[in-house]
């Protein structure tokens, strides 16, 4: 069982939207607590709950991350995530989760300062990427950005390298970077 707390604005929907989910507290805890909606509503969430199934994704930890694709001398910076990390060795754009309250250029230029000791200028955002992992979804906000000033340093990734943009498909991505990677390829084409 799940402890779950959500908040229905709008009372008509059929369906219970990420947004309204504002906590999901898991085993082992044993309460059931949901607030503030519909019977249909309620009845659907308890579905969800029982089903844990992956047609039901905002049911998992859902989490708005920014990434830059930072260009220099016609090379990207790509990062690979340490053993330690979530999504252990992959490789990704370096960037993180948007604090409450933060824009996404604004999350963009402090995640890049502090994990790579950057100073970066973003630039064009990219299509924005949603990806259901097994345990969370994610929202990934990807823009283009240029090195305004500093040198790499590595703060948590296991690697970072720039890499030509012919290269990127060699890399084993992390899901929902793979769909960034088609679409910076695509807009080099
Ligand atoms: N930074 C980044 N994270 C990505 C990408 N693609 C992708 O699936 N992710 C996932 C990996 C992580 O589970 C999550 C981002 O978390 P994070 O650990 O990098 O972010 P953070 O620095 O804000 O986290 P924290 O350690 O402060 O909790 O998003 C990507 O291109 N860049």
């Amino acid at each position: 069982m799940y402890n779950i707390i959500i908040r229905i604005s709008s009372p008509k929907s059929n369906n219970i939207d990420a947004s309204n989910i504002l906590s999901i507290i898991p085993p082992p805890t044993n309460k059931l607590l949901i607030a503030n909606f519909t019977v249909t509503e309620a009845t659907y969430a308890v579905l969800c709950i029982l089903t844990k199934s992956v047609q039901f994704p905002y049911l998992y930890h859902m989490i708005d991350v920014t990434c830059a694709l930072i260009e220099q001398q016609g090379k990207i910076l790509i990062c690979q995530r340490s053993a330690t990390m979530n999504l252990p060795l992959k490789w990704e754009f370096p960037g993180g989760k948007i604090e409450a309250g933060e824009t996404k250029v604004a999350c963009l230029i402090r995640e890049i300062k502090e994990e790579l000791g950057l100073d970066i200028v973003p630039g064009s955002a990219l299509p924005t990427v949603q990806h259901h992992y097994p345990d969370f979804s994610i929202t990934l906000y990807p823009f283009l950005a240029v090195v305004n000033k500093g040198t790499v340093k590595l703060t948590e990734h296991a690697q970072a390298i720039w890499v030509l943009p012919d290269a990127l498909r060699n890399y084993e991505w992390a899901e929902a970077d793979i769909p960034v990677v088609d679409a910076y390829l695509a807009l080099l084409a």
